[in-house]
């Protein structure tokens, strides 16, 4: 049986990890879910009983999945039958690739397309609708429990919307390829129709663990649900996240309440919490409780739970001279307050503002290097083979990073075999040994990948042209790169294409972050800056659920503060419509609050 020190954890954590039932956790801001997480993953996997049954664990990112990996290993378990994911890779994996032949539209094969390839054949579709125009961001669709719904609330557009996507079902079908929406959508039929299914997958799982529930869809809820309910309580569950922090509900993720749960899933929750907060000054964490819209208490109990935070709101100046309060903030933090840069984070609700801003001020600053983690220069489609050859070119061959990338190593050497590459023999170790010996001079980040490749393919004999999945894989990956980098370079990211940003992706961070709102999920740093708090942007002026969106925004902004907050609802910015043009007024939840703000 997995053991640890009882100093590694408190009270409430320890009680969520040993509890036998089926366990709805919900945790405050820092309050250490992903320590939590990870324990419980190797209390689950060191009770396993019996070599066919897993632990499932469903991640909201990629990278959550590889970091929680790793932490599991580090407790030293046997992670054999750890699976760990998205919910997409788990459909693909454990729901469509076993049982596709239940679908008439899979059964002959099927594709999963890359969402730039959605999105460059849903957007020529577009083109010939001009009155009203649509675009690609007009024809977002939802799959739910009933049916695909779309999510376009312009009446106006919503003909049109309806038969683009129509025109783009009728491409997939003859193409045989299933997006994103399509695989949710497949796989809660084969598990409804098909009891057999739910049955198996209730055998093999001995547990499942879902984490950040608040950003989960309701079709995600039915098809995990579905599972349990077969299990007829063989099957526990710890589904764990924050109401408070549920700002994706304009892609459909909602917190679930207990007894909804329950009734999807036919057995019982026990609703526990973590409320002690390890990352914040009790000054901030009673400044973000303001914005909170689901009850909760929260108690300091980290080692920065006495420190004399700053909290400053600006709402006055001008947007002319934020550049210039910008460069003030940062230097009072690094030379007055002693912040180290890298744990400085600069965030605004679009990357636009940040584009902009970030330029002017890596010209002020060029001491200080700055990080965009979200701003990657190329297509981070996981499942695209050759973003997954990427992530071991791009990052630097030490003992730090070994055992991440022969993992790595081996999840492309299983593609190869998928795709039917005779690899004769060929090991991660000779692999990766491959790769750490290749040496380039080119200094454009995608021509850097495009040589690598080339000579990959050379040293392992590969021609890509007899292999149709790695040849589409490697058209998609350049074509959608390319794509992101003029994107971003139109942005003002004139260096985007650099090979130093495509390494920055996969390195620890070393200058100030910059992030968006929504980017900024998870994260923790010492000092918080962030500006564009106006309405319309924070919260979006398409929001529906505005209000409350824009307070659980503000909740994530604040608790991502260790030590100093400083917010600011620059004044200036204008309205690209009507005559005067009116400006962009401060976020009202913020000039609602009537706190003592630090004048600094
Ligand atoms: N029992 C504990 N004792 C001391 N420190 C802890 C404990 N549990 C977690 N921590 C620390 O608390 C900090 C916050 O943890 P973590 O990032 O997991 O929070 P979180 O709950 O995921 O936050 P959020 O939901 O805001 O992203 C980490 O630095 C972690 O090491």
């Amino acid at each position: 049986m997995f053991e640890w020190d009882p100093k590694d954890l408190n009270s409430q954590q320890e009680a969520a990890i040993t509890e036998k039932g089926n366990v709805l956790l919900v945790a405050c801001p820092g309050s250490g879910k992903t320590r939590t997480l990870t324990y419980k993953l190797a209390y689950e996997l060191s009770k396993i009983n019996g070599a066919k049954k897993y632990v499932i664990a469903i991640t909201y990112t990629h990278r959550a999945a590889d970091e929680i990996k790793e932490r599991v290993q580090l407790l030293g378990v046997n992670t054999r039958q750890l699976w760990i994911g998205t919910i997409h890779s788990f459909c693909l994996e454990w729901i469509i690739k076993p049982y596709s032949l239940y679908i008439e539209d899979l059964k002959t094969g099927y594709k999963v397309i890359s969402s730039h390839d959605s999105e460059v054949i849903i957007s020529e579709l577009c083109n010939k609708y001009t009155s009203p125009q649509i675009t690609f961001f007009d024809c977002d669709y939802r799959a739910t429990p009933t049916r695909l719904v779309i999510t376009c609330s312009d009446s106006r557009k919503r003909k049109s919307v309806i038969a683009v996507l129509n025109e783009y079902r009728q491409i997939l079908k003859k193409n045989r390829q299933i997006d994103f929406e399509l695989i949710l959508h497949y796989s809660f039929k084969i598990l409804r129709n098909k009891p057999i299914v739910r049955q198996t997958l209730s055998n093999l799982f001995a547990y499942i663990l879902v984490d950040e529930y608040q950003d989960t869809k309701e079709i995600q809820y039915h098809i995990i649900s579905m599972v349990l309910k077969a299990s007829k309580g063989q099957t526990s569950a710890l589904i764990v996240g924050d109401p408070n922090q549920s700002i994706f509900d304009s892609l459909g993720g909602y917190p679930i309440e207990k007894t909804a749960l329950e009734s999807l899933t036919g057995t019982e929750f026990i609703l526990m919490h973590l409320s002690k907060n390890y990352r914040s000054s009790s000054v901030l964490i009673e400044y973000f409780d303001f914005f909170k819209t689901f009850p909760n208490t929260i108690e300091a109990e980290g080692e920065h739970k006495n420190y004399k935070s700053i909290v400053s709101f600006n709402d006055t100046i001008n947007r002319d001279q934020l550049e210039n309060e910008m460069v003030r903030l940062l230097e009072l933090n690094i030379n007055d307050y002693g912040i180290a840069p890298n744990e400085i984070c600069i965030i605004a609700p679009w990357w636009t503002h940040l584009a902009d801003l970030t330029r002017r001020l890596m010209i002020r600053l060029p001491d200080y290097s700055f990080d965009g983690p979200g701003m990657a220069p190329f297509s981070r489609d996981i499942d695209n083979f050759w973003f997954k050859v990427s992530k071991i070119v791009l990052t630097e061959p030490s003992p730090v990073l070994y055992v991440r990338r022969l993992r790595w190593s081996g999840e492309v050497i299983d593609d190869l075999v998928t795709a039917g590459v005779d690899i004769d023999g060929l090991s991660p170790k000779r692999f990766l040994r491959l790769c750490n010996s290749i040496e380039l001079q080119e200094e454009k980040g995608l021509e850097y990948l495009r040589q690598f490749f080339d000579i990959l393919l050379c040293e392992l004999a590969i021609n890509i042209e007899a292999h149709l999945q790695l040849k589409e894989h490697y058209n998609s990956f350049f074509a959608s790169s390319e794509a992101r980098i003029a994107r971003l370079t139109k942005d003002g990211h004139e260096f985007i294409g650099n090979i130093e940003n495509f390494r920055k992706v996969f390195k620890q961070r070393e200058g100030i972050t910059i992030s968006t709102i929504h980017g900024i999920k998870g994260a923790e740093y010492d000092t918080v800056i962030s500006f564009a708090l106006l309405e319309d942007y924070v919260p979006h002026f398409s929001d529906r659920n505005g209000r409350s969106n824009a307070k659980k925004m503000l909740y994530v902004i604040a608790s991502r503060a260790r030590k100093n907050l400083h917010l600011i609802s620059e004044r200036g910015r204008l309205y690209p419509y009507g005559s005067p043009p009116n400006e962009y007024l401060p976020t009202l939840e913020l000039v609602r609050y009537e706190y003592n703000y630090t004048k600094i």
